[in-house]
């Protein structure tokens, strides 16, 4: 098996997520409230624990996005017609991506929920 060098594994790794950026709507929303978080959690001076609890779900949450995107173009290619079993493919996939979004929104809630309470009450 041909081995590609590091350098242009990064390079397609890249290539991937600016692909990605241009064409999906929703990856960019979830960049956008992700950077907003990662905003929040700096200003609201949370412990190093709880800011590694956020980094880790906005990154399951972007990268649930991006093999989203990922199987979305593989059912484009292999059933660019209409089929039930296209559907199923991007319906549970979407679903997957849902499930980590409501989780991270818990997640998030947890956090900073009570630090930035803190700081209004
Ligand atoms: N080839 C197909 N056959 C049957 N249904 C399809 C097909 N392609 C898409 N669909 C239906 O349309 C929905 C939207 O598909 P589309 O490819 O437009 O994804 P999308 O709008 O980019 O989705 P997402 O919001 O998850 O990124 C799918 O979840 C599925 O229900």
């Amino acid at each position: 098996m041909k081995r590609t060098p590091l350098r242009q594994s990064f390079v397609h790794a890249f290539s991937g997520m600016w692909q990605a950026w241009r064409h999906e709507r929703n990856l960019r929303i979830h960049v956008v409230v992700a950077v907003t978080v990662c905003g929040l959690a700096g200003w609201l001076q949370i412990p190093p624990r709880d800011g590694a609890i956020l980094v880790l779900t906005i990154a399951l949450v972007i990268s649930a996005e991006l093999f989203n995107t990922s199987l979305e173009v593989i059912v484009d290619l292999v059933s660019p017609e209409r089929h039930e079993l296209a559907k199923t493919a991007k319906d549970v996939a979407a679903a997957a991506v849902l499930v980590l979004a409501i989780a991270a929104v818990i997640v998030g809630l947890l956090i900073l929920g009570p630090p930035l309470y803190g700081r209004f009450a």
